[in-house]
């Protein structure tokens, strides 16, 4: 599934102006509050009617307004996940999720059984809405949205009326819809910690403007976006594979740039993990250190240096086939003689990589 979204439109003084394509997986639409996520996910979805715009879902043009074509939302076959759930109150969890079957072409689809068993809420199907935990409520609002047989899904910061702890206990279910049933999902956030950790692609947007989009690894590492997503936040992720649990309580990944340690992480060996390591947890050595009690350490090669407006400067490096951010200060990075092709380490604390931020593959 391939999604290209083209659109114009105005609100009084906000101007979107985007133009961007999503391949397969989960495309996440990034930005701060204002930026024009929202606005673009309900012209796909149909709720907005675009001034101009050209959106093609799999191959089928479902907006195109310079052919006067617009879709219904309807018939767009789409499922939509809002902030805060949106269940029929009177109805039990299984009579919610069966009016999200009822617009499926017959026989389509994921079995409920599945959707169940994927989404953990095979013992809530008696309850009502009421009684439900919020992070529940998102899990059958979530099962009832793809019982319609979507083609895609959108969800519009579907976690962000959540507690961090139930932020926790969806992230999971939805890396295994990412993974298991290869569903392709246009996902707004503005979390950067969330789009590490689901997004396949990025799409940033910043006052009605897309300022970048590609592959998750790129985008996050791009050391002139890292203004964008916050300083503090700023930072790579990196696929590595689990390959033991060792006696000490510390779990072994292998990733090309050398061995990564962390505090155990519950997967069988072979395991692709996604970590996200933030651009200040990396320090760099331009050589091998030793007598450190740093765990971590990846071979790498510098890509790129950029300075920052105060003393501070962003560092990319090349490790394996994945991109690393390391923030450092600019006399640092002058000491070192850091410039494109030199090599160097990159020193990652063990406690740096939070387990909140360990996800699949995706
Ligand atoms: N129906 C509307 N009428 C007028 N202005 C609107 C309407 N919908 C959105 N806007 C404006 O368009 C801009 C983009 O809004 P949008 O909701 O798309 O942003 P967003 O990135 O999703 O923000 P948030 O993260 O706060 O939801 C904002 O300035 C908003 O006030």
């Amino acid at each position: 599934m391939t999604l290209e979204v083209a659109l114009s439109h105005r609100f009084g003084g906000f101007a979107l102006e985007v133009d961007f394509t999503a391949p397969p997986g989960v495309t996440a639409l990034f930005g701060r509050s204002g930026s024009g996520k929202s606005t673009v996910v309900n012209a796909v979805a149909g709720l907005l009617r675009p001034e101009r715009g050209r959106i093609v879902v799999d191959g089928e043009v479902v907006l195109d307004s310079g052919a006067g074509r617009m879709l219904p939302a309807h018939r767009r076959r789409m499922g939509y996940v809002f902030q805060d759930g949106r269940l029929f109150p009177h109805l039990t969890v299984r009579q919610n999720l069966l009016y999200g079957r009822w617009f499926a072409p017959k026989g389509a689809g994921v079995p409920l059984d599945r959707i169940v068993d994927l989404l953990g809420i095979g013992t809530l199907l008696e309850r009502r809405p009421g009684g439900l935990s919020g992070g529940e409520k998102q899990r059958v609002a979530i099962g009832r949205a793809i019982l319609s047989n979507p083609r895609l899904l959108l969800m519009d910061e579907p976690l962000a009326a959540l507690d961090e702890a139930r932020k926790a206990e969806i992230l999971p279910y939805l890396e295994r819809l990412r993974d298991e049933l290869s569903l392709p999902i246009l996902y707004v956030s503005h979390s950067v910690a969330e789009v590490a950790r689901l997004a396949t692609t990025v799409v940033l947007l910043e006052a009605g403007r897309v300022v970048t989009a590609g592959a998750v690894g790129d985008v996050l590492a791009d050391p002139a976006i890292a203004p964008v997503m916050g300083l503090r936040e700023a930072g790579a992720v990196l696929t590595a594979r689990l390959v033991a649990q060792e006696e000490d309580g510390l779990t072994r990944l292998d990733h090309a740039g050398g061995a990564i340690f962390l505090p155990r992480v519950m997967a069988p060996a072979g395991t692709e993990i996604r970590l996200r390591i933030l651009a200040r947890d990396v320090m760099l050595a331009v050589e091998r250190p030793s007598g450190i009690s740093a765990l971590n350490i990846l071979a790498g090669v510098v890509e790129e240096v950029r300075a920052g407006d105060g003393p501070g400067a962003m560092v990319r490096l090349r490790v394996g086939d994945e991109a690393l951010l390391a923030r450092i200060t600019q006399r640092s990075a002058r000491m070192l003689d850091l410039a494109p092709g030199r090599a160097v380490f990159a020193v990652l604390k063990a406690v740096s990589v939070a387990q909140g931020d360990v996800g699949g593959r995706g």
